[in-house]
């Protein structure tokens, strides 16, 4: 029989992920998500067809996994009010909150649970997220392949051994996104200042991201090389890719990936202190 799944918060990455689970056969009737208002859980309840609850400690009575997935700001408070109920039945733990350490959660859940701390990010949504998994020491190996099983249903999964290393994953999956967002944004104004549709300059540039990232997942050559292959020499490609190197592209994005580690630590850090 499926593991009971309850999901407290019924966001966007709650609902990536048991959308995700849905579409890849796991049975409806086992996922339960909760919200304080039903205005936002009948929509969910329509389109999915999983259970709902506005009560947080009744939808982990009989839960096996509980996915924790409310704003880290609000989740001393969520785990407080579950404490007990969590402590009655042990679940497996799941936080996808950012910056919040595994330690810290057990400790305000009571202690003695095994807890995967998990950093994904937003293309989930579209089963193409990338997640960094980290499991505390009471975490079996079928609680591991439960979670991995899980999350793969929206994306690629890595576990990490050492949880600091999740502050990495932040920089180069949980907050990248945005990064290459900016990237189209701005691909998009320059096709639109050299006299493109802005739609127009918009679908080339998305399709080239995309287009990129699939051959370079799919090729048995690095990117460098791949990179290479586009600039002919004496060519446009080699113009523009030297204006990005001159203005030191690979220094700002080492700058960038440093601040969000920084600012993942930092919020571990205040966490930690609670
Ligand atoms: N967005 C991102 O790129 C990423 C987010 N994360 C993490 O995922 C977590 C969720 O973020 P996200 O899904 O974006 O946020 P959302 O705001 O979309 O979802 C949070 C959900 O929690 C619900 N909620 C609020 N209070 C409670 C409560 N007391 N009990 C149960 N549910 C409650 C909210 O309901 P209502 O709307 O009705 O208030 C909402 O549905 C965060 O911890 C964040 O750090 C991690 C990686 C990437
Ligand atoms: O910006 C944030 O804090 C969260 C964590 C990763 C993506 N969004």
């Amino acid at each position: 029989m499926a593991s009971q799944v309850t999901f407290i918060g019924a966001g966007n990455m709650a609902s990536a992920i048991f959308g995700g689970m849905i579409d890849s056969g796991y049975p409806r009737e086992a996922i339960t998500a909760t919200s304080p208002s039903d205005d936002h859980l009948a929509p969910l309840r329509r389109r999915y067809g999983i259970h709902t609850q506005t009560d947080n400690r009744a939808a982990v009575a009989n839960a096996d996994v509980v996915v924790l997935a409310v704003k880290p700001q609000i989740m001393q408070d969520v785990c407080s009010d579950l404490r007990d109920t969590i402590q009655a039945r042990k679940p497996l733990i799941v936080s996808v909150a950012a910056g919040l350490p595994a330690a810290t959660l057990e400790r305000w859940l009571g202690g003695d649970l095994a807890v995967i701390r998990c950093m994904p990010n937003t293309p989930s949504l579209v089963g193409a997220g990338a997640a960094g998994l980290f499991a505390n020491a009471r975490v079996t190996d079928d609680q591991r392949k439960l979670a991995t099983t899980l999350l793969q249903a929206v994306g690629l999964v890595e576990w990490v051994e050492d949880e600091a290393l999740l502050e990495a994953v932040t920089a180069i999956a949980g907050s990248a996104p945005a990064y290459f967002f900016l990237v189209f944004e701005a691909l998009e104004a320059a096709g639109e200042r050299l006299g493109l549709p802005a739609d127009s300059a918009r679908r080339l540039a998305l399709q080239t991201a995309y287009g990129a990232a699939r051959m370079a997942q799919q090729s048995d050559h690095a990117p460098a090389q791949l990179k290479r292959n586009v600039m002919s020499p004496g060519g446009t490609t080699e113009r523009a890719v030297h204006v990005l190197e001159d203005a030191g592209l690979r220094q700002i994005f080492l700058d960038a990936t440093d601040a969000c580690a920084k600012r993942a630590r930092e919020m571990a850090d205040e966490f930690g202190k609670r």
